[in-house]
């Protein structure tokens, strides 16, 4: 219910809480108030004021000392916290926080005491400098549809530029805001290497981070689910690993794999790039699986080299007595790259979806350590359309079309935690999107390099593989 008992007969002042109650009341709420300063007394008078500034000093000194040598875990651990603080005594101070909710009409007017109610501000998080998520306890007469109706209102009130609010318990609210786009410029595409021994595979770049950071994921030992609408900028996300990896390619310690049910249009341009590619403008291709030869898709043919490619890696690991693979030109890296997954699990014919999705599921579970990978492009991530999602182990979504897409890539609660993918503009946020930290679920938002026609014809001109391998490079060490 929102402010909307104004003419209604009100009896003043009964069981209207008295200001020292309510001083008492918030005190008890904030301990931090009074027991900081309480604290800083008791230590100038216990230890005197130059021990006292020492501690001090000492303690700055050391958060600064942090800040230096682990800015990673500085900015995970101790910079979330620290903004908070700040963000909660400066952009949601009582009475800002108050004028704003009762400009979108989201207080309440007690008609028995006269008071304005104020949802009350239980928690300020802030984990990325764009995200805040706030923790609010609603009035009674509010509901989760109360501040929804108002949330254009509100989202504009405290300054945010996407808004999301979500019931979190019975009168107690999440409400989770993004602020501005810390991505004012396009990134450029990723660097291409000189050398093999520069490339590290647990860590490739694909773009920028919005702590102003690369943003580097890891593709050895892993696979790559992306999940984003029409026009969002899948492409980058195609072509910035390739030339992360560029040098490897060059040498054939890694191999790209690429079937492209979208008739080759985004793939063309890197072609000579590729160890394999096919897709629906391809003849059908022979295939034996031991009852005859018959002719089948040449993107299941594709599909089905890999798997079996897989096997006889497996196999060979397994007679050299090896648990770990290490890439080389003789035993390289083999990366599937499928540009619109869900061509081949849904929109195809009923065996090819059938067998699609069996032979995936097993490169998925068991190509991790033989060196196989895939990376998987798809704009709908629905069960029905990608059933083996869950087996993807890095996630990435761009701007998506539901708000349910989101934790169906990200993980259950990710866009409560402030991955709003749903709400990214349609123009002039391509390549934005948001990925999930590896030690916590925590969303970050991202931007991948923007790779031209020229760019891509560059990589084609410097990485293009040798027709031999050179010899020197057999054996890949991987970067520190
Ligand atoms: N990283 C980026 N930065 C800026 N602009 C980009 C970026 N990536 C793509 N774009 C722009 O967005 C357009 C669409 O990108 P792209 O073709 O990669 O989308 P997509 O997600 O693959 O779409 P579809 O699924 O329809 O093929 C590109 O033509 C380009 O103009």
């Amino acid at each position: 219910m929102s402010r909307k008992n104004k003419t209604a007969p009100v009896r003043r002042n009964a069981h209207k809480t008295r200001p020292e109650a309510r001083c008492a009341l918030w005190l008890a709420r904030h301990p931090g108030f009074l027991a900081a300063p309480s604290a800083l007394a008791a230590s100038v008078i216990e230890l005197g004021p130059t021990t006292t500034g020492s501690l001090a000093a000492g303690t700055l000194a050391a958060g600064l000392g942090w800040y230096r040598a682990h800015p990673g875990s500085f900015s995970r651990i101790a910079a979330p916290r620290l903004r908070a603080t700040r963000r909660r005594w400066t952009r949601y101070i009582g009475r800002s926080w108050k004028t704003s909710l009762d400009f979108c009409n989201l207080t309440v007017d007690d008609r028995r005491t006269g008071e304005i109610l104020v949802p009350r501000l239980l928690k300020v998080a802030s984990p990325t400098p764009s995200i805040d998520v706030l923790r609010v306890a609603i009035r009674k007469g509010q509901s989760v549809t109360t501040f929804r109706d108002a949330q254009e209102e509100l989202a504009s009130a405290l300054g945010a530029d996407a808004i999301s609010i979500e019931k979190e318990k019975p009168r107690v609210l999440r409400i989770t805001l993004v602020f501005g786009n810390p991505f004012d410029d396009i990134v450029p595409p990723a660097d291409i290497p000189g050398d093999p021994s520069e490339v590290d595979l647990t860590a490739l770049e694909l773009g920028d981070t919005e702590y102003g950071e690369v943003w580097t994921e890891p593709l050895l030992g892993q696979h790559w689910l992306i999940s984003g609408g029409t026009g969002s900028g899948k492409g980058s996300l195609l072509w910035n690993p390739l030339r992360a990896m560029g040098p490897m390619i060059r040498d054939r310690i890694v191999r790209v794999w690429v079937i492209d049910p979208k008739g080759g249009m985004e793939t063309e341009r890197g072609k000579p790039l590729f160890h394999r590619h096919a897709s629906p403008a391809d003849e059908e291709v022979e295939y034996d699986d031991g009852d005859g030869p018959e002719d089948i898709d040449p993107m299941l043919a594709l599909l089905y080299e890999f798997r079996d490619r897989m096997r006889e890696r497996q196999d060979r690991l397994r007679r050299e007595g090896k648990r770990k693979f290490t890439p080389s030109a003789e035993t390289p890296f083999e990366v599937l790259m499928i540009d619109e997954l869900m061509m081949l699990t849904a929109l195809a014919g009923r065996r090819v979806i059938s067998e699609v999705n069996k032979v995936l599921a097993e490169i998925l579970t068991q190509g991790r350590a033989a060196g196989y990978a895939v990376i998987a492009y798809v704009q709908e991530p629905t069960k029905d359309i990608v059933p083996v999602r869950d087996l993807f182990t890095r996630r990435i979504s761009l701007r998506t079309g539901a708000a349910s897409f989101v934790d169906m890539v990200l993980g259950e609660g990710a866009r409560d935690r402030g991955a709003l993918a749903d709400e990214i503009p349609e123009t002039g946020a391509e390549g934005i999107g948001f990925r999930t930290t590896e030690t916590s679920r925590q969303p970050v938002r991202v931007r991948a390099g923007y790779s031209t026609d020229d760019d891509i014809d560059e990589l084609v001109r410097l990485c293009t593989p040798h027709d031999d391998p050179p010899a020197d490079t057999n054996v890949y060490h991987l970067a520190a």
